[in-house]
């Protein structure tokens, strides 16, 4: 039988009601889910009730006595520790949809470190947090679970099959949970937000839209999802994962998208290079030093306030920090110099995409995405000049 077919028997059997959609595979994004009929605006599209769910709950608890009192691990790791172990066939037919790691070649984790090198710097960041915490994960494991050490991993690498076998059970938690909260979460000690996740067979196959997806309720009962806008038959349902810019979707879900009404991207490597020392200190002790954005339409805030720090004399510029001055009259020089700083960044754009076609590492599919990314910062950057070179002189 078709393994999706078995997905839906099985999902079904346990209570998930879907409701005019059916998942299919979609060239480009893996599966996803389409509508069987015309869907209008606030028609539940799925009911996932909470015993289909997998969650530190259903972790078995010989795994979870395994495991100890060790802080170090995440609920993150735990789960994808119940996922690299689990041989109970319990969740098979959802086994067997799942992405495989062959097609999880789009998270910068499973990239070469050189391509990783030239990551943008919030995917690059992203990623950083996401190794220390692997690490951390794994560490735990492999301690608790030895037999798991076994054999050579694909890299060749000491850690064996068994940390291939985990870091895919972890970037399959990475990219397909969602937000929840039980008993079991409330109780265990020193979680966070980001430990608050759940699996769900088959509402994990939504793929991400910026706008209009449907809307996730989660409810002691469990989670529906409501349509937002009409859908007609044969369209792609989605939900939002967030209002996630390029460097986010790249960095935690492994793909790039084409318009995203979210976009945006980190200006600090032209900015903070214009600062001294002193004027660094000066923006961190007034909470402004670093995370300098540039979205679709403008820079933040506190991108004004460090350009206003270059230009600007001090009084001045604590008057804008204040409130007191709303920083009309440094407008115009403000304006000047971030329009020299773009233009500074996209020589930096072009160094780095050459530096990725040289590249002799990573598969095509990784190169060509990076690439994508980089052409996608570029168009932020050149929209903003546009806009900023018209304004300038009229
Ligand atoms: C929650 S899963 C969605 C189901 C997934 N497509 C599958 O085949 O199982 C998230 C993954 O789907 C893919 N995805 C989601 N939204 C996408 C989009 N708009 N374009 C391309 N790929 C997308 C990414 O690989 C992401 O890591």
């Amino acid at each position: 039988m078709d393994p999706l077919q078995e997905l839906l028997d099985w999902a079904t059997s346990h209570g998930v009601k879907l409701n005019g959609i059916a998942p299919e595979r979609i060239p480009g994004r893996g599966i996803g889910v389409l509508a069987t009929r015309d869907i209008e605006t606030d028609e539940i599209v799925l009911d996932v009730p909470t015993n289909c769910l997998r969650t530190l709950s259903t972790v078995p608890k010989a795994r979870l006595r395994r495991l100890g009192d060790n802080k170090n691990i995440s609920v993150h790791g735990i789960l994808a520790a119940d996922l690299a172990l689990d041989s109970s066939g319990k969740f098979a037919p959802w086994d067997a949809v799942v992405p495989r790691s062959e097609d999880l070649v789009g998270l910068p984790l499973t990239w070469h470190p050189d391509l990783q090198a030239l990551l943008p710097q919030h995917a690059a960041e992203l990623l950083a947090g996401q190794k220390t915490k692997f690490a951390r994960d794994w560490d735990a494991v492999a301690g608790a679970f030895p037999e798991l050490i076994k054999g050579k991993g694909k890299n060749g690498g000491k850690e064996g099959v068994g940390m291939d076998r985990y870091r895919h059970a972890w970037l399959l938690v990475n990219s397909r949970t969602f937000y929840y909260l039980d008993a079991a979460l409330k109780k265990r000690r020193s979680t966070s937000r980001d430990d608050h996740m759940t699996l769900q067979p088959v509402a994990d196959l939504f793929n991400h839209a910026d706008e209009g997806g449907c809307h996730v309720a989660f409810g002691g009962d469990g989670f529906a999802f409501r349509a937002t806008a009409p859908c007609r038959k044969g369209e792609e349902v989605k939900i939002c994962y967030g209002r996630h810019g390029g460097d986010f979707l790249l960095a935690e879900y492994g793909f790039v998208m084409r318009e995203n009404c979210w976009d945006e991207v980190l200006l600090d490597e032209v900015v903070l290079k214009r600062l001294d020392e002193a004027q660094k200190k000066r923006l961190e002790d007034a909470g402004f030093l670093g995370r300098y954005v540039l979205d679709r339409d403008t820079v933040c805030h506190r991108t004004q306030v460090a350009l206003r720090l270059l230009c600007c004399k001090v009084g001045e510029w604590m008057r804008f920090v204040n409130g007191s001055d709303d920083g009309e009259g440094s407008q115009g020089a403000v304006d000047t110099l971030l329009l020299e700083l773009l233009r500074e960044y996209v020589v930096i754009i072009e160094d780095r995409v050459d530096g990725i076609r040289v590249l002799e590492v990573g598969e095509r599919s990784q190169v060509d995405m990076l690439i994508e990314r980089w052409e996608q910062i570029r168009k932020l950057v050149d929209t903003r000049i546009a806009s900023l070179e018209g304004e300038i002189t009229t």
